[in-house]
């Protein structure tokens, strides 16, 4: 099709949200009167939870949805310009219908946000129904493709059964009947899971252009009076680049992971066991915000690699960084993401750990460092020796580092409140503290998933060429990160040199391999859509076939001569 198979599209919100959301949270009787007519893109919806004046906030959204018994309906309003919903994907011009997020009121009684499906456009003209006012927000930064909108409801009447009812329920008589778990109605666990995976993708793209044009691209001099050598050959070309490699392998496993424990406790809770959602909402928060921040900066680190052709749109190198940095904020904006997993998983954890409660899942780490804390302390205090070849080694070193950072925060919230803060404040004076203690424990997930996954590798090649790159990653993100683990003992300056020194030998070591690793990721050209990244390496005839292409170059004299130039001139 003529659709980039990449590119943002207006159906995103539907296949990405509006089903989704119908699976998750319709009754059998809803799936069978939308479903079935939105799989069949006869009813095409979005997801209209966000407002002008209120996205992470969702207690503070306005928009309301009143029962009347008298007529068996809901009323939903837009009572003031801030509470206009506002940004959903192909709501502007796409979408005939919205699943609105809105607070429930009925007999007298607010009870909170809960779902409703809301036709907003005539299913045969596609014009706007009585009382909604709908439309497209403006340009911006990317995503041009997609119609992101605006809606303004009038008071707009739809059937007591156009509310999800899967968990939550409201009776003919306006009774409200609870859900089994006030969480079930939060939503956005599945998206923020399938969004750790595309940025994997972003980073096997742009990882993918970059080393491939560093092999083709030659630039200056190595050796004097030797041919100008490849770009990849430089040191500082590997250290942007491999890293970025390494990365990509590391999210791919992590992608795959995350898609697998959502499908897993999303089970168990359509089975009615709930226990799991804590840390599936923890794991899928924190891994979207760790995974989307480091990728966001990559693309980018990929880009001015490129030298000048990478700020070309043949590179595709822009158009993925445009595409891909709205992750850092939709979807549950990127700090706050990381704020729930501290304040709602890790510090919780901490507490349950430090009075001997023994944890499962991705903090179980935090009951032994509780068990530690209670041993006592070797008199040397010193880092543990540290092994730059050893992977499990720097796991280990990742968990400790995390269940410093936890402590940290867990004891800054315990300081302030000491001091006579009250529990808010108190919180939000160890927030950056919360965000650091966020970002280690998904670190450590990363690190540790990468080195799990090298056990399911029989190939001894393929293990040893990952083992190096996860030994890669470990290192680097060692000593990007060498403040926090020298300020919780972890490491010494002597063994901080030893990691450097390490980092630069394993560059070399990937060097002869490096192409290969971005082939393996196997993304043909159409994917790629990147001149630069070009399987068969022929960059320079294709860059000039692009740029001739350039609707600019339609003509030899392009009209703005004869329009501005030539009568400039006569006036000079
Ligand atoms: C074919 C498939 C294709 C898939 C391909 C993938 C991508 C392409 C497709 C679509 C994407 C394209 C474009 C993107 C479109 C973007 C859409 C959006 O952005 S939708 C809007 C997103 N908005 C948000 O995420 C809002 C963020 N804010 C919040 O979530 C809440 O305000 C916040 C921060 C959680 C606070 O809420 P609050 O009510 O104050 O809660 P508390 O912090 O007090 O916590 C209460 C308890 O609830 C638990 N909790 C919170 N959230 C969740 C959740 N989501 N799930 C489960 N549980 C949750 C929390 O842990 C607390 O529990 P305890 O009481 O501590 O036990
Ligand atoms: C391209 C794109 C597509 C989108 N598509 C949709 C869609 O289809 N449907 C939909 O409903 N929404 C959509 N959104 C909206 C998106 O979900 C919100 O923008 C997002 O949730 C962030 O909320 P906000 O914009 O209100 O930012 P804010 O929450 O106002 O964030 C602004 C700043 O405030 C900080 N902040 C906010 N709260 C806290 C806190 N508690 N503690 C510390 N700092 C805080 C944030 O960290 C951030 O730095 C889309 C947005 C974009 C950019």
């Amino acid at each position: 099709s003529c659709v980039h198979p990449d590119r943002p599209e207006p159906l995103d919100l539907h296949l990405g949200m509006f089903l989704p959301t119908l699976l998750n949270q319709a009754t059998p009787e809803q799936m069978e009167r939308f479903f079935t007519p939105a799989w069949n893109l006869r009813i095409i919806g979005t997801y209209a939870q966000t407002e002008m004046g209120h996205g992470t906030h969702l207690r503070g959204l306005e928009t309301t949805a009143t029962f009347d018994p008298s007529t068996q309906e809901f009323v939903l309003h837009s009572p003031t310009i801030s509470s206009i919903k506002w940004w959903p994907g192909g709501l502007g011009k796409t979408s005939n219908h919205a699943i609105v997020l809105a607070q429930l009121h009925t007999q007298g009684r607010c009870h909170g946000l809960h779902a409703f499906i809301v036709p907003i456009r005539d299913m045969d003209t596609h014009v706007p129904l009585p009382g909604v006012v709908v439309g497209d927000i403006g340009p911006k930064f990317g995503f041009s493709e997609v119609d992101n909108g605006f809606l303004k409801l009038e008071h707009v009447r739809i059937p007591l059964d156009n509310m999800l009812m899967k968990f939550a329920k409201v009776e003919p008589d306006g009774t409200y009947v609870k859900p089994p778990s006030a969480k079930l109605t939060y939503g956005m666990v599945f998206i923020r899971s399938m969004i750790v995976g595309q940025s994997a993708l972003a980073l096997a793209k742009s990882c993918t252009i970059a080393i491939r044009y560093s092999a083709v691209r030659h630039q200056s001099e190595l050796r004097p009076g030797e041919p100008e050598p490849q770009i990849l050959n430089y040191q500082t070309q590997q250290h942007k680049l491999f890293p970025v490699l390494a990365a990509a392998y590391a999210f791919t496993f992590v992608g795959q992971y995350m898609k697998d424990t959502y499908r897993r406790i999303s089970g168990d809770i359509h089975a009615g066991d709930y226990s799991q959602l804590p840390e599936l909402h923890a794991l899928s928060a924190g891994l979207k915000a760790f995974t989307t921040w480091a990728a966001n900066a990559a693309i980018e680190v990929c880009r001015m690699s490129c030298g000048g052709h990478g700020y070309s749109r043949s590179s595709a190198l822009p158009d993925i960084y445009v595409e891909f940095t709205p992750t850092c904020t939709y979807e549950g904006e990127n700090t706050v993401m990381m704020l729930q997993t501290a304040s709602r998983y890790l510090v919780k954890s901490y507490r349950q750990a430090s009075v001997g409660q023994r944890l499962q899942g991705s903090v179980s780490y935090l009951s032994e460092a509780a068990a530690q804390r209670l041993r006592p302390r070797p008199v040397s205090g010193g880092a543990a020796p540290l092994s730059t070849q050893d992977l499990l080694s720097l796991v280990h070193l990742y968990q400790r580092r995390a269940a410093s950072l936890v402590e940290l925060a867990a004891k800054s919230i315990q300081q302030e409140l000491q001091r006579g803060r009250s529990q808010e404040e108190a919180w939000n004076h160890s927030s950056i503290d919360l965000v650091r203690a966020s970002d280690a424990h998904c670190h450590f997930v990363v690190v540790k998933l990468f080195v799990d996954k090298l056990e399911q590798v029989d190939d001894a090649a393929v293990k040893a060429v990952l083992s190096t790159l996860a030994l890669l990653y470990a290192l680097k993100g060692l000593a990007d990160n060498s403040g926090d683990f020298l300020q919780a003992g972890l490491l010494t300056v002597p063994q901080a040199t030893r990691v450097s020194a390490r980092i630069k030998e394993l560059l070399e070591e990937l060097r002869p391999d490096a192409v290969a690793l971005v082939d393996a990721f196997d993304l043909n050209d159409r994917k790629l859509n990147s001149v630069l990244g070009r399987y068969d390496g022929n960059v320079y005839e294709h860059l000039y076939e692009w740029a001739r292409q350039s609707p600019l170059n339609a003509t030899e004299v392009h009209e703005s001569f004869h329009k501005y130039l030539k009568p400039l001139r006569s006036r000079l």
